[in-house]
């Protein structure tokens, strides 16, 4: 596979090759101060509109505005309230809205600065306004930084379908300092672990074997674990985009394992009720049910992530929801097919597969067998 790696333990790039879209990742800890320096090399720039939220914006905005204007460009700050509810049409409006006031023009570029939301947000206000704007992502919880941030897809929710309003518009470049993470809420953090455990199911066994064997310097942030869990996620998410960008082929939908349940769940449950990552631990057990309910996987392996899910303390029971619900949202995902349900279903650790023509009862049935007591 194609995407290159560099740099020393403590400061690595990894390149996400596309082309003309081609663009690195650069991950370190206390790299943020650069931030400034790291823009402008990327792009000639005089205007940056910063988006974030209100959580992040406490911790980074003024370092962040200060580092850009430094060198001479002039900023925009504009903050969202956190959480899933602000990916909607209405926090979209109001940012290009706010963008377009303060003298928004082609030349401009979009920093996203934060969380899955933001990202996703920010990213689509660039791949909209004024027809496109360059944009850079500077993800600062470790759900974003291991996915998120990576790949392009931008995007709003609807009230009835998650991230169903969008565009794969990818950034210039992605900055990650991974000693924002100190400062993560508990619950952000343990989210984004999920998507790390989703790696492994899905592209690196060995990987997964080390994600159980290191548990605990998980849980306790350790630097090290940290920075290897960070730059793997992003080496195997570059070399799936670098070879389907567009989930064309069909190999970018192993990303999406889990996410069929999940965004059935984070839909049904009302936007914000679950972190997408708790979400994406509930669907990645979901969909070894099935695999085992299709004769493909076995319960030993749902088991080993359980049991890691539990230990990296995931929530891992589907909740009491309306199951006609849950089914009409699955019955709207994206990778529906002429009105057929497909679900990216494990083989083994390690291995996945898209899988057409999954019956909608046996799907509902590996829902149901995960419901909380
Ligand atoms: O980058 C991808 O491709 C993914 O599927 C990664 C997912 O973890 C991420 O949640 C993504 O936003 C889901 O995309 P969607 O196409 O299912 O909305
Ligand atoms: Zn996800």
């Amino acid at each position: 596979m194609p995407a290159a790696n560099s740099g020393s333990a403590a400061s690595q790039t990894v390149h996400v090759p596309l082309g003309d879209r081609s663009y690195d990742i650069s991950i370190g800890t206390g790299n943020l101060v650069d931030v400034g320096r790291w823009v402008t090399s990327l792009r000639s720039v005089t205007h940056a509109v910063v988006i974030s939220d209100a959580n992040v914006a406490k911790h980074y905005q003024q370092r962040v505005e200060e580092a850009i204007a430094a060198e001479g460009v002039r900023v925009t700050s504009l903050v969202v309230p956190a959480g899933e509810p602000s990916k909607s049409v209405s926090t979209a409006q109001s940012l290009w809205e706010a963008a377009l006031a303060d003298r928004v023009d082609r030349k401009s570029v979009v920093v996203a600065l934060g969380g899955g939301v933001v990202g996703d947000l920010a990213g689509f206000i660039a791949a909209t306004m004024t027809r496109g704007l360059d944009f850079f992502q500077i993800p600062t919880s470790l759900l974003a930084q291991v996915d998120s941030s990576v790949g392009g897809k931008v995007g709003i929710n609807l009230p009835s379908a998650k991230n169903i309003v969008g565009a794969f518009w990818q950034p210039k470049g992605v900055l990650i300092d991974t000693a924002v993470l100190e400062t993560l809420p508990r619950r952000e953090y343990l989210s984004g672990l999920a998507e790390v455990v989703k790696y492994g199911v899905t592209l690196d066994a060995e990987f997964f074997s080390y994600l159980e064997a290191n548990v605990q310097p998980m849980l306790d942030r350790d630097p090290a674990v940290l920075q290897k869990i960070v730059a793997r996620s992003c080496e195997l998410k570059a070399q799936v985009v670098a070879e389907d960008e567009t989930e064309t082929t069909g190999l970018r939908a192993i990303l999406n394992y889990g996410h069929t349940y999940c965004h059935a769940l984070e839909t049904v449950a009302g936007y914000g009720e679950y972190l997408h990552g708790e979400a994406v631990s509930v669907g990645m057990l979901c969909a070894s049910r099935l695999g085992e309910k299709l004769g493909v996987f076995d319960a030993e392996s749902t088991q080993r992530q359980f049991k890691l899910l539990s230990a990296l303390e995931l929530p891992v029971a589907t909740p009491k929801l309306d199951e006609r619900a849950i089914l009409s949202v699955m019955q709207r995902d994206k990778k529906v097919e002429h009105g057929k349900l497909r679900f990216i279903v494990p083989h083994r650790i390690g291995k996945v597969v898209l899988t057409p023509d999954v019956p909608s009862d046996l799907a509902m049935d590996a829902w149901r067998e995960g419901c909380e007591a």
